[in-house]
């Protein structure tokens, strides 16, 4: 049977790889793991405009999506601020989102993507 062929990362792939999965640690319940539906968010996708979620962005890495690292960092700010918008203060889902992206703002801050960056070229 045909193995299925492992294609190299790039060093950008790579760092990209790195820091979803720095970020999915502070995402211990998996919330933010995989695209939030209606069924389990009722109207949602009439709410939320750009969905974003830590399979899409794994997705994005592998087709090449990202020609940035900063542009990860829009993604992850997205996926947070779109659970603060739909779920109202009080809940578990809003409160993780507050505290996940406040961590991942730490874990992708500047001094840190431009150390990586200079790592990359
Ligand atoms: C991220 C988010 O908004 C979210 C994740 C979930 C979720 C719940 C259980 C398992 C996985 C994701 C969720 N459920 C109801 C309303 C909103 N959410």
């Amino acid at each position: 049977i045909a193995k299925m062929e492992e294609k190299e990362q790039t060093p950008l792939q790579e760092a990209l790889t790195q820091l979803i999965r720095q970020l999915q640690r502070k995402d211990p319940n998996a919330f933010f793991a995989f695209p939030v539906t209606d069924f389990i968010a009722p109207g949602y996708s009439l709410i939320i405009k750009r969905p974003m979620d830590f399979s899409t962005m794994k997705e994005k890495v592998k087709k090449e999506y990202y020609q940035s690292l900063e542009e990860l960092k829009v993604d992850f700010k997205i996926m947070c601020e779109n659970a603060m918008i739909y779920n109202k203060p009080e809940t578990i889902y809003y409160k993780a989102a507050k505290k996940l992206l406040h961590s991942g703002m730490k874990i992708l801050s500047p001094e840190r993507l431009q150390s990586l960056k200079q790592s990359i070229e």
